[in-house]
């Protein structure tokens, strides 16, 4: 596991942006495509625009596939809709052709949608093994990751697949890439800002006694690739190292 602190937000995404296109042009050069999963929520929309915009350059997009993580049960079109998010900061400036982009169908019922999510990613995956180039990940203030919540059933699914999560605090559905599934992936990298993450990083990172219900991102340990944190000083002012 790598742990990255950045003093400046330019310098974080910078990073992050040349540590994307590193895995994204190997897996283009080995395998002609890269399978690339976006997370939702605030943290990465300036990284989405500094991608789409400064770095756009960098990378054959039309041979990036994109899915998402987690996805909120709300219509595709409305303004918590993750793909929303992902189209306007990153998909739509880079003109992406829908034909790349695995979006989560909403418009069906949360455990219906989680099974044609995972049904999509192995028709994409042609059978084989289903092992991401790189998953994108960030965590809300309770550790939370992906939608793998506090106390919720989902954190008790062995599965590698996607799962739909009743999220009481929330009173609200989720479909989410289950641990297993995430921890398959070739490189897992978080992106976590701002003070208010900082106690929940604490426990994810430096306390050795683990709590995975209570803590879920301490779930993410990939079974054979990489973890880097891409970290802010907010976010990681309450770490040992
Ligand atoms: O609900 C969600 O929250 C997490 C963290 O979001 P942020 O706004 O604190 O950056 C996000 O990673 C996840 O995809 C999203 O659905």
């Amino acid at each position: 596991m790598s742990v990255l602190i950045y003093h400046t937000d330019e310098e974080l995404i910078a990073d992050l942006a040349n540590y994307i296109f590193k895995i994204g042009n190997q897996a283009i050069e080995e395998r002609d495509c890269f399978n690339f999963v976006l997370t939702g929520g605030n943290s990465p929309k300036p990284l989405y625009h500094a991608l789409a915009t400064t770095y756009a350059d960098r990378i054959d997009w039309s041979k990036v596939f994109f899915f998402f993580g987690d996805e909120r049960d709300v219509e595709p079109g409305l303004e918590n809709y993750n793909g929303l998010m992902a189209r306007e900061t990153l998909l739509d400036p880079l003109n992406i052709p829908t034909e790349q982009v695995f979006y989560v169908n909403t418009t069906l019922a949360p455990a219906q949608a989680a099974d044609a999510y995972i049904k999509s990613i192995e028709t994409h995956f042609q059978g084989a093994d289903i092992n991401f180039d790189l998953i994108l990940l960030g965590m809300g203030d309770d550790a939370h990751t992906a939608s793998l919540f506090p106390e919720t059933e989902i954190l008790k699914n062995q599965d590698a697949s996607v799962d739909s999560v009743y999220v009481e605090k929330l009173a609200a559905f989720r479909i989410s890439f289950t641990a297993p599934l995430i921890n398959k992936a070739k490189n897992v990298a978080f992106l976590v800002t701002g003070d208010s993450k900082a106690e929940a990083l604490r426990h994810v990172i430096d306390v050795t006694d683990k709590n995975t219900f209570l803590y879920p991102a301490q779930l993410i340990n990939p079974f054979d690739g990489t973890l880097t944190w891409f970290l802010d000083a907010k976010s990681s002012k309450l770490l040992n190292s």
